[in-house]
This record gives C-alpha cells, sequence and structure tokens, in this order.
C-alpha cells in the first residue's frame, strides 16, 4: 500500500506508528509544513518526509488527512486536480462532513471518514468509519488498515460525531480515571511508579476480562463484591458521589460541544 497522511501532527503521527509497527506499508509519505519535528521517522526505509502535499498526491493512492478543520478546504482544493479514481481519501477531520468534502473533490471519488484514537500508535485504536456511496466497496480497505491499528466499527456518518467523544475524546477521560486511581493508591501509601503501574494494569485487567468473556461489567463487579465488604463500600461512596452520573454529564457536554462544531 502506498499511503500518505496529510498533516502528521499529534493524531498523524500516531497513525503513521501503528502502520509503521505492523509493517502494511510499502511507501507513507508524512506530510508536516515543517518536517523537522518528524525526525525520528527517518529511520524507517518506507517514509518520505515532505511539507509538498501534491508530491504526495501524486506518489500515493490512499490520502488519509489528519489536519485541523480549518485547514482541509484550502488543501483539497491545493490537490483536487490531482485526484484520479485509483486515490482513496480518509478523513480523520472532526466536523468536516462527506458532504463538504465531495463539494470540492466531486461525488467520484472515494471518501471515508474514520475516527481513530491515539491508540493507534500501539495497535490498540477504536476506530469508526463511514464511506459515502463511490467509497461503499472500499470500506473493506479502510477496515483493513485500520484493523492493523485496532479493531473497528462502520456507522452511519450521523453517528461519527458520537463517535469521536465516547472513542477519541474516550482516552482522554480513561487517562483521567487512571490518574485518579493512582491519586487513591499514592495516598493509601504507595509510591507513585507503584501506584501507576497498579491502575493502568488492573484497568486493563478490567477491559480484558469484559472482552475475552463477553460479560456485561455487573456480572464481574458481583464476583469481586464480597456481601458487606470493602469493594461495596467503596462503590456505594463514589456512586453517592456521583460517579456513573458525573461521566454520562461529561459525556453529554463534549456531545454537545462537537455538534456546535459546523459539519
Ligand atoms: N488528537 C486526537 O486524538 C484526535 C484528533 N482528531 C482530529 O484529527 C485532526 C488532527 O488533530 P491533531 O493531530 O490533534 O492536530 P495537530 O494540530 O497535532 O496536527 C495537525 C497537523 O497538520 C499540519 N498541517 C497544517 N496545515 C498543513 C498543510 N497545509 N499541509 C500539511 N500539514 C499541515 C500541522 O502542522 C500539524 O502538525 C483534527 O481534525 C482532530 O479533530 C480525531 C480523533 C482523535
Ligand atoms: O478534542 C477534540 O476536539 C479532538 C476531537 C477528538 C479528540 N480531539
Amino acid at each position: 500500500m502506498k499511503i500518505a497522511i496529510i498533516g502528521a501532527g499529534s493524531l498523524g503521527q500516531s497513525i503513521a506508528k501503528g502502520l509503521l509497527k505492523n509493517e502494511v506499508v510499502q511507501t507513507l509519505y508524512l506530510t508536516k509544513r515543517n518536517t523537522n519535528t518528524l525526525q525520528s521517522f527517518t529511520n524507517f526505509k518506507e517514509v518520505i518526509l515532505t511539507s509538498n502535499n501534491q508530491e504526495a498526491v501524486k506518489n500515493a493512492d490512499i490520502l488519509i488527512f489528519a489536519v485541523q478543520p480549518k485547514h482541509l478546504e484550502h488543501i483539497l482544493t491545493n490537490i483536487q486536480p490531482l485526484l484520479f479514481d485509483r486515490h482513496i481519501l480518509i478523513s480523520v477531520i472532526t466536523g468536516f462532513s462527506i458532504a463538504k468534502i465531495e463539494a470540492i473533490v466531486g461525488p467520484n471519488i472515494t471518501i471515508i471518514r474514520a475516527m481513530p484514537n491515539t491508540a493507534s500508535a500501539v495497535g490498540q485504536s477504536m476506530t469508526c468509519i463511514s464511506a459515502n456511496t463511490s467509497g461503499k466497496e472500499k470500506v473493506t480497505l479502510a477496515k483493513t488498515i485500520f484493523n492493523s491499528l485496532g479493531n473497528t466499527l462502520e456507522i452511519p456518518e450521523e453517528q461519527l460525531q458520537a463517535a469521536t467523544v465516547i472513542c477519541a475524546s474516550g482516552i482522554a477521560f480513561w487517562m483521567r480515571l487512571i490518574r485518579a486511581t493512582t491519586q487513591g493508591a499514592i495516598q493509601l501509601g504507595f509510591e507513585a511508579h507503584e501506584a501507576h503501574e497498579l491502575a493502568m494494569q488492573t484497568c486493563f485487567g478490567a477491559a480484558s476480562l469484559l472482552k475475552e468473556s463477553g460479560n456485561h461489567p455487573e456480572v464481574e463487579i458481583d464476583r469481586v463484591t464480597t456481601p458487606g465488604g470493602c469493594t461495596i463500600e467503596g462503590l456505594n461512596e463514589m456512586e453517592h458521589q456521583g460517579l456513573s452520573s458525573s461521566l454520562i454529564k461529561g459525556i453529554k457536554k463534549s456531545f454537545d460541544k462537537i455538534n456546535q462544531i459546523k459539519n
């Protein structure tokens, strides 16, 4: 596969690291206005760094756009004359609809919107995918790319904003929960590095239990909560203080905010 990541910033570099780790790519163009910060990628023979988007578009088939939304229109207008049937456009940009991309590049070009997260860098992303009419038959290829970076789910485009909150912002939400658990562990007397390890691995264990068993979280909670024991004491206090409620309210606020961005 000849892939170009147009706008190799935070998310673009996470995707690049995941693709390189899995050796799914023959040529990988990484574009950025200033490529100096991408020097760590020069160790990979597949990687070509450039600030010239047109050069990347001419030499790649799959174009992954990972710039801020305000930059996309200008970039698409600049490369539009170089687009052909062989190209697959994948946008991971928040709030820039397929209709808006089609209005610039035309309806005959394959356009796929994907919403991965920064865990792409370690092959553990959850990526939601939607395609335009021309792109329906290319969804399998997009899934192959993003399956190499974690798991994928095809969804209607209308659900992409919600998927962004749960999966992309979700990385930050889970990080904060792990951080809070670490702070609790330090208060109980662990060294900071030990507390961090305990919190991280326990979080990983909880998610792994659900993934491998297919169980509902409450089934696993019932296994841990000894009647009259310390777990239910802690859980009930967390709920009295609004744990589930504050998470749900935070997710809803995040969703309200993303819907204020013009799609
Ligand atoms: N960070 C995240 O976890 C996620 C971000 N997104 C979306 O992905 C997009 C990118 O986000 P980030 O990576 O966080 O932003 P970022 O600002 O780190 O990266 C954007 C990159 O594009 C480059 N750029 C700007 N104009 C350019 C041009 N004309 N040609 C080539 N490169 C150019 C910038 O130099 C920058 O390095 C946003 O639309 C964001 O909403 C989506 C899911 C997750
Ligand atoms: O915070 C944001 O708005 C972007 C979209 C999801 C992750 N980063």
